[in-house]
């Protein structure tokens, strides 16, 4: 097979020139078939506070013009091992949730086939639970590596169950969710009561709190979250508010005292060698972002995303 398109070259056109798909990657469109595709979701009907991550996908698409092909950390050219292609955005009602969440599961289940990885941009977390449901297709039940603030397992709001403070218990009732090996990573901040933590480990989530990464060492951060995860089919939600404010000011809910993007990132490049089968960036909300930085932020985290992804047999 011939090798992968890849972006385009900043040497030879400007970065700052020409439409912005993911990392200058080509569009699907234009490539025979792509291993991993990276998409958007603008979506945020489901939001509980502070409304925009709608505006998400174009914003992280805009903030990821810098990136390069080489990723030094783990010695691997992400667009070269594999083809990678951005699909851009699916339209989803802004007006009916129910119907979203189904659009946005038959559009993963269409675009996702039966081998791709995909990696989507958000959009607020409610997208998570359509997503995950794709994944059990096709693996059954996922081990869940979810970076947040916040659990996401709570029950209703407004007695609307599918929210984006939802999706992890709608995802534990339908069975998607492997119950002995998934973690939530970066957890903080005031709860609505003591027995949230409790049911959340109900769920089948054990949790690394952002009050740990002040005295627990990296590496054995990692060790938990590897050792948690084992070889299971790993999918990775990313909460961009997992970020402390200073370094992602630009989401919905956000909470003092959370992880630096220097920490976000090295668990993710702990992830090498995992089966990664799929992951989301969410709730990046640009209207409270200064100067791209909550954007450049989730672009980076994609970018690590795809360098974890298992090789491809091509
Ligand atoms: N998924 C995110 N970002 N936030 C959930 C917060 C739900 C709440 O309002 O308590
Ligand atoms: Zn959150
Ligand atoms: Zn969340």
């Amino acid at each position: 097979m011939s090798s992968p398109v890849g972006p385009v070259d900043a040497t030879l056109v400007p970065r700052y020139a020409g439409e912005a798909t993911f990392a200058r990657l080509p569009r699907l469109s234009d490539v025979p078939d792509a291993d991993a595709v990276v998409w958007g979701v603008p979506f945020d009907a489901g939001v509980s506070y502070r409304p925009g991550a709608r505006f998400g996908p174009g914003h992280v698409r805009q903030s990821s013009r810098l990136l390069r092909p080489y990723n030094p950390a783990l010695d691997v050219e992400p667009f070269a091992v594999r083809q990678v292609a951005d699909a851009g955005d699916v339209g989803v009602n802004p007006f009916d949730l129910d119907a979203a969440v189904a659009t946005v599961e038959s559009s993963a289940t269409a675009l996702g086939g039966t081998r791709r990885r995909l990696v989507t941009i958000g959009g607020d977390h409610t997208i998570a639970l359509p997503l995950l449901r794709v994944q059990h297709e096709r693996h059954g039940p996922v081990a869940v590596l979810h970076f947040d603030a916040h659990l996401d397992t709570w029950d209703s709001y407004f007695g609307a169950a599918y929210t984006h403070g939802t999706p992890f218990r709608r995802a534990g009732e339908e069975g998607l969710l492997d119950t002995d090996h998934s973690v939530h990573v970066g957890i903080r901040g005031p709860l609505y009561s003591r027995l949230d933590l409790d049911e959340s480990e109900q769920l089948g989530f054990t949790a690394v709190h952002a009050r740990d990464f002040a005295r627990t060492p990296l590496d054995d951060i990692i060790n938990r979250v590897r050792t948690r995860l084992g070889d299971r089919p790993v999918y990775v939600s990313v909460d961009i508010d997992v970020l402390d404010p200073g370094f992602a000011p630009g989401t919905g809910t956000p909470e003092a005292g959370g992880l630096s993007s220097r920490e976000l990132l090295e668990v993710l490049r702990g992830l090498a060698g995992l089966n990664v089968v799929g992951a989301d960036v969410v709730e990046v909300a640009p209207a409270y972002d200064h100067a791209e930085i909550t954007g450049i932020a989730a672009a980076h985290v994609i970018y690590e995303l795809l360098s974890v992804l298992p090789r491809e047999e091509r």
